[in-house]
């Protein structure tokens, strides 16, 4: 799709683009994994990407070689999994895209990931901190209801914070809620824009379907959300111990990526649902929360509150809020614990 973009697109990012940068660089942390390859891949065919920065503690040169020969302008490189190799590669970068961590096995939770994930996020955003403080930081690996906390939290530890610039990716769960509104109602899923708010995690995933004027009823509607808020679990069940959604979600995350420079590059009215510091549920002491949100050159624009959501949402939201606090104050407290 992103090789597919009409010659009047690339030069409506020229007109775009008189006040905006014209080279992005986008570093991938994990890029060798199974989403890191296919999400590399793709970013390789985004012209807006104009140096693609490929690192892993394995492989990164490798993926980094293979996807250089593509014939697309951008530059591509690989850095050795060392200091130096992870300063070099985040020196510069508008984007950081991070899969790195472990996937899920058939019958964990994505905090079931927590003991291991959250100490490779802590150090890749420590990294990122101290190399390119003002980069855009895209979370991808789980629990991500954690894993954006932590980030935070080094961030803040280093006096570098800035919520506007670190993100969540829920994408796919957006992408998942189309998608299956489409099998249900034989509608063209590129067209459907579900909006789904919370976390992305199990009951934290509250897809809103009311609002684009869908109705589903009784057992029909909870099967709906369900397979929204486990649509993982049905990838991890299929590849029955081989990992979890990998292809779907470098799709997901190309696209966000794709966003993110739109807007950078001065497109106005970009909009992604994205778990980011939101002052929605502070209140209720939830600090993070995905809700639409516009993206802007700075990062963040303008967080959308949820809007009018059925009796049944509602409750949904009610569960999401109160796991997700416990979610992110497990971030919190892991990094005061192990700065
Ligand atoms: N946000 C979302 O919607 C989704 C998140 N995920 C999460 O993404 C993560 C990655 O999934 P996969 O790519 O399938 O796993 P994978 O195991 O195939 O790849 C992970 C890669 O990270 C690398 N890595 C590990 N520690 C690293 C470090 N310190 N620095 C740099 N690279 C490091 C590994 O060498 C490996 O190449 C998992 O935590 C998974 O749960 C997966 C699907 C959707
Ligand atoms: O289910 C998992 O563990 C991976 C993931 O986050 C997803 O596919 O939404």
């Amino acid at each position: 799709m992103f090789a597919a973009r009409s010659a009047s697109s690339i030069l409506g990012r020229r007109a775009f683009s008189t006040t905006a940068r014209l080279d992005s660089k986008v570093a991938v942390l994990g890029a060798a994994g199974g989403i890191g390859q296919p999400l590399s891949l793709l970013l390789k065919l985004n012209p807006r990407v104009t140096d693609l920065a490929l690192y892993d503690i394995k492989g990164g040169p490798g993926v980094a070689a293979d996807v250089s020969h593509i014939n697309t302008k951008s530059k591509v490189k690989g850095y050795a999994p060392d200091a130096a190799g992870i300063k070099e590669c985040l020196t510069g970068a508008e984007i950081v895209v991070i899969p790195a961590g472990v996937p899920r096995k058939p019958g964990m939770t994505r905090d079931d990931l927590f003991n291991t994930n959250a100490s490779i996020v802590r150090d890749l955003a420590k990294a990122c901190a101290d190399h390119c403080p003002k980069a855009n930081i895209l979370i991808i690996a789980n629990p991500v209801n954690s894993t954006v906390p932590i980030t935070a939290e080094v961030f803040k530890s280093k006096g570098v914070y800035d919520p506007k610039r670190l993100f969540g990716v829920t994408t796919l769960d957006v992408v998942r809620a189309s998608r299956f509104i489409s099998e249900l109602k034989n509608t063209d899923p590129a067209q459907e824009a579900i909006l789904v708010v919370g976390g992305h995690s199990g009951a934290t995933i509250v897809p809103v379907l009311s609002q684009a004027g869908h109705n589903l009823e009784g057992s029909e509607r909870d099967a709906y959300v369900n397979r929204v808020q486990f649509g993982g679990d049905e990838v991890v069940k299929a590849k029955d111990g081989a990992g979890s959604a990998t292809l779907s979600m470098a799709m997901a995350g190309a696209r966000f990526t794709e966003s993110l420079l739109k807007a950078a590059q001065g497109e106005k009215g970009v909009i992604e649902p994205s778990f980011v510091d939101s002052p929605l549920y502070k209140d209720q002491g939830v600090e993070y929360f995905a809700s639409n949100v516009e993206l802007g050159p700075n990062g963040v624009e303008k967080i959308h509150p949820v809007g009018k959501v059925t009796e049944y949402e509602q409750g949904l939201l009610d569960v999401c809020l109160k796991d997700l606090k416990g979610n992110i104050s497990k971030g919190v407290k892991f990094v005061k614990e192990n700065p």
